[in-house]
């Protein structure tokens, strides 16, 4: 079978929220589907009333299919310090008409601050690789791996859209979401990500860098992270860019026209547009620039910023990725 489900991006394109059905008879909540790690959590009834700020709830208590799953816990720390963690049910689980009979759902009976504020999203849903899932003593599946063989192809597409509605695909490849051909590359998955190496990098209109490096392709992060050394040239190109210690990172006069950035997988070039590098005001004169450095972290990461201008295929059959422009 296949079936779609429509993301909807929260300000500045900050995060993609998707609705989920979740018990008998179904509860639907709003989460946000995560290349980057692989936790279905959720806010529920054992989420302690002063760390929620009016998100939607999952409740077992009132789902005829929920069963507690004895003795399970989970508990996940992010690399920005955000972190959750909590006990664990097994439920029926839908997406778009995608549906999974016994989902380890992990409730949370902790959730940091980020999390707290984060009002309209009731929480995360892991589509990385299982082999990073939390939850001991035994380790649980993604909802995509749990899909998997029943789907008509095992695959999934990411086609977010920058302050608009796009749309998770799972099963099958709907060729009215991208232009050209999909340019497919192996996945390096041995730290659990949807990991590839890009051939290089072009600032605008300027040459092509031919590079290759290790970078993941994760829904959960919002910007561009790349090696300084890129990032530093694609901002030199930009009049009155600076690099803001207070801010964390590189700032740019909110009226400044700005250069794509052109990335390179094997012969392959995807095209970010320059309008998509704002990723948001910090004073009415001051943006805060949507690529940054990775170095701190010791690996890229193309998180929305890149991938809201790209179709991307997720292929759990052969772990490959798929490219294409839109
Ligand atoms: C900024 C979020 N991203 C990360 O921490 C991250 C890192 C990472 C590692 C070190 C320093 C900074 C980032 C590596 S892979 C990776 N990706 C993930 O961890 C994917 N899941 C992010 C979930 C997430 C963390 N904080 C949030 C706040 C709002 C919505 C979602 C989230």
């Amino acid at each position: 079978n296949f079936g779609t489900v429509e993301t909807i991006p929260e300000a500045f394109d900050r995060e993609y929220l998707s609705p989920v059905q979740i018990g008998t008879p179904p509860q639907t909540v709003n989460l946000n589907f995560d290349t980057g790690s692989a936790d279905l959590w959720v806010n529920t009834n054992e989420t302690p009333e002063n760390q929620q700020n009016g998100q939607v709830e999952y409740n077992p208590t009132l789902s005829s299919t929920a069963k507690k799953m004895e003795g399970a816990t989970w508990d996940i720390t992010y690399g920005d310090g955000s972190a959750s963690s909590g006990i664990v049910y097994t439920d029926v689980v839908s997406i778009g008409g995608v549906t999974v009979q016994s989902q380890a759902v992990e409730s949370a009976q902790q959730v940091s601050s980020s999390f707290q504020a984060d009002a309209a999203s009731s929480g995360l849903l892991g589509l990385a690789y299982g082999t990073i899932n939390t939850v001991q003593p035994v380790q649980q599946k993604t909802f995509f791996e749990n899909a998997m063989n029943d789907l008509a192809s095992p695959l999934f597409t990411v086609n977010l859209m920058k302050q608009a509605a796009g749309s998770y695909d799972f099963g099958y490849i709907n060729a009215s979401e991208y232009t050209g051909e999909i340019q497919y590359t192996p996945v390096d998955n041995s730290r659990g990500f949807w990991g590839f190496n890009p051939s290089g990098f072009q600032v605008g209109n300027s040459s092509f860098n031919a590079s290759s490096w290790y970078a993941i392709a994760d829904t959960g992060t919002s910007l561009l992270l790349l090696p300084s050394g890129m990032v530093d040239i694609y901002w030199s190109a930009v009049s009155g860019a600076k690099f803001d210690a207070l801010q964390g990172g590189y700032t740019f006069p909110c009226n400044t026209t700005l250069p794509s950035f052109t990335f390179g997988v094997e012969e392959y070039r995807g095209v970010i547009p320059g309008h998509f590098m704002n990723y948001a005001a910090i004073t009415k004169t001051t943006c805060f620039g949507g690529i940054q450095s990775s170095d701190a972290l010791g690996f890229s990461i193309f998180g929305d910023v890149a991938l809201k201008a790209q179709f991307v295929v997720f292929d759990g059959g052969d772990n490959t990725l798929g490219w294409a422009n839109k």
